[in-house]
């Protein structure tokens, strides 16, 4: 079914609603990449221009409906005024007396950021009479709702699902984009098609390749990802992350994959150390062989090389999640050498996920040198399994 766009509303003077995808990697409160605040800047300024009081709701992190400072979206407001060359009026609460004071505040063409929506149990809650009360909090802020935040349309949370049905809505540019370029990895992807997966929410993810074993050709494990498979394989992991209940899916996995004819690549070697942090000691060891009182944290050299040569004759390539912790310079080669051997194969890449994307700039890539870098990582790949997604759902007419 068809989404309505910004163009198909009349937003002059009204309040307007927007649900973007602001969660940005912050370090010691500042933030190290704004690729995702610079991504939600057109639709909101399209707003602007039509003369929209714009009311911006986001989340940060996974706060599980308490107020924690350190997940406040404050810096966030800071950085989408300097980009707007606006001031972001920020709402200390999200639904409450600042919320509705900054609102009532607004101006055509003024913006506002409300404070972090996961801050509200409401917003993430399963229960739906719960999700219903606090969406209508939400909507009784505006008087229409524009969905633009890609990195969260899989969650059926109620920013995302519940309150574009109380208000008119449309779809902003962001996911309008996103969606036009995935859609072609769903219809004729070229082949052999090569998805490589990595990141540490692996138990979000890792039920994406049972789709995938029938869609992929080649399908590479790294990051948080693999250590599920080296246990499931009979192999030490030591202290590194792993899905225990989560084993005997990954062995049907690899059975199915044999019997598929997919061609699943795990690391080598791996990069473990003592402990979580950059100035551990660590060392390269053998995928099989990492001792008991180690993490690994990054894919080894040999990995990386053998990674890249899996990548070399693609024709298509998705990337979702980092192959090690990245933000860490001794734990950011398997990354890099992934990146660097999705630039080298010459096929359409797609980078997908806040932190892949992240990882990509920070580690100096040109983003240009990808067929596209999307804001969504979870929300990439559902849509790629061909997965309803609530927040796209939500859009539709
Ligand atoms: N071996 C590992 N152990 C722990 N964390 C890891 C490991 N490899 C990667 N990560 C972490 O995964 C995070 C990104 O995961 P995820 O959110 O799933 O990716 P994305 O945001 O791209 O979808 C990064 O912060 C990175 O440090
Ligand atoms: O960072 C996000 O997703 P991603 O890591 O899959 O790209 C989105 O902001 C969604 O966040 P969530 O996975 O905590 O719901």
């Amino acid at each position: 079914m068809a989404m309505r766009t910004i163009d198909d509303l009349d937003v002059a003077g009204k309040r307007v609603l927007v649900r973007a995808d602001l969660n940005v990697p912050l370090k010691d409160g500042a933030i190290t990449d704004d690729g995702r605040i610079r991504a939600s800047v057109p639709t909101i300024e399209k707003l602007r221009a039509k003369g929209a009081k714009v009311i911006v709701s986001a989340h940060l992190g996974r706060p599980k409906g308490e107020v924690k400072p350190e997940f406040s979206l404050a810096p966030v407001a800071a950085r989408l005024g300097e980009l707007l060359g606006t001031e972001v009026a920020f709402a200390t609460d999200t639904v409450g007396d600042s919320a509705r004071a900054t609102v009532d505040g607004l101006a055509g063409g003024g913006v506002a950021l409300l404070e972090n929506l996961r801050f509200e149990a409401g917003e993430t809650s399963k229960d739906d009479a719960e999700r219903g009360a606090f969406a209508d909090e939400l909507a009784a802020l505006a008087e229409v709702y524009v969905g633009d935040g890609f990195g969260a349309v899989h969650r059926k949370h109620a920013s995302v699902y519940d309150v574009p049905q109380r208000l008119p809505h449309a779809a902003g540019g962001l996911i309008a984009t996103e969606v036009a370029v995935l859609k072609k990895l769903t219809e004729d992807v070229a082949r052999p098609y090569a998805v490589v997966l990595g990141g540490s929410k692996v138990s979000d993810k890792l039920g994406v390749i049972d789709n995938l074993l029938g869609k992929a050709d080649r399908i590479l494990i790294g990051g948080g990802m693999v250590f599920t498979f080296l246990k499931a394989q009979g192999h030490e992991v030591g202290n590194s992350l792993l899905e225990e209940d989560q084993l005997g899916t990954v062995r049907e996995y690899l059975r199915r994959a044999e019997e598929n004819g997919v061609e699943f690549v795990l690391p080598v070697d791996i990069v473990a150390a003592t402990a979580f942090a950059a100035d551990a000691d660590h060392d390269v060891v053998a995928a099989d062989a990492i001792p008991a009182d180690r993490l690994g944290l990054d894919i080894g050299p040999e990995s990386g090389k053998l990674f890249a040569s899996r990548l070399a004759g693609a024709k298509t390539v998705f990337w979702n999640g980092p192959m090690g912790v990245f933000e860490m310079e001794p734990y950011s080669h398997g990354t890099r050498a992934v990146a660097q051997g999705l630039i080298d194969s010459g096929a359409f890449t797609v980078v997908g996920g806040g932190d892949s994307a992240a990882a990509v700039r920070t580690l100096g890539f040109d983003e240009s040198a990808f067929s596209h870098i999307s804001t969504g990582g979870g929300a990439s790949l559902e849509y790629l399994e061909g997965k309803t997604l609530p927040g796209l759902q939500a859009l539709e007419d």
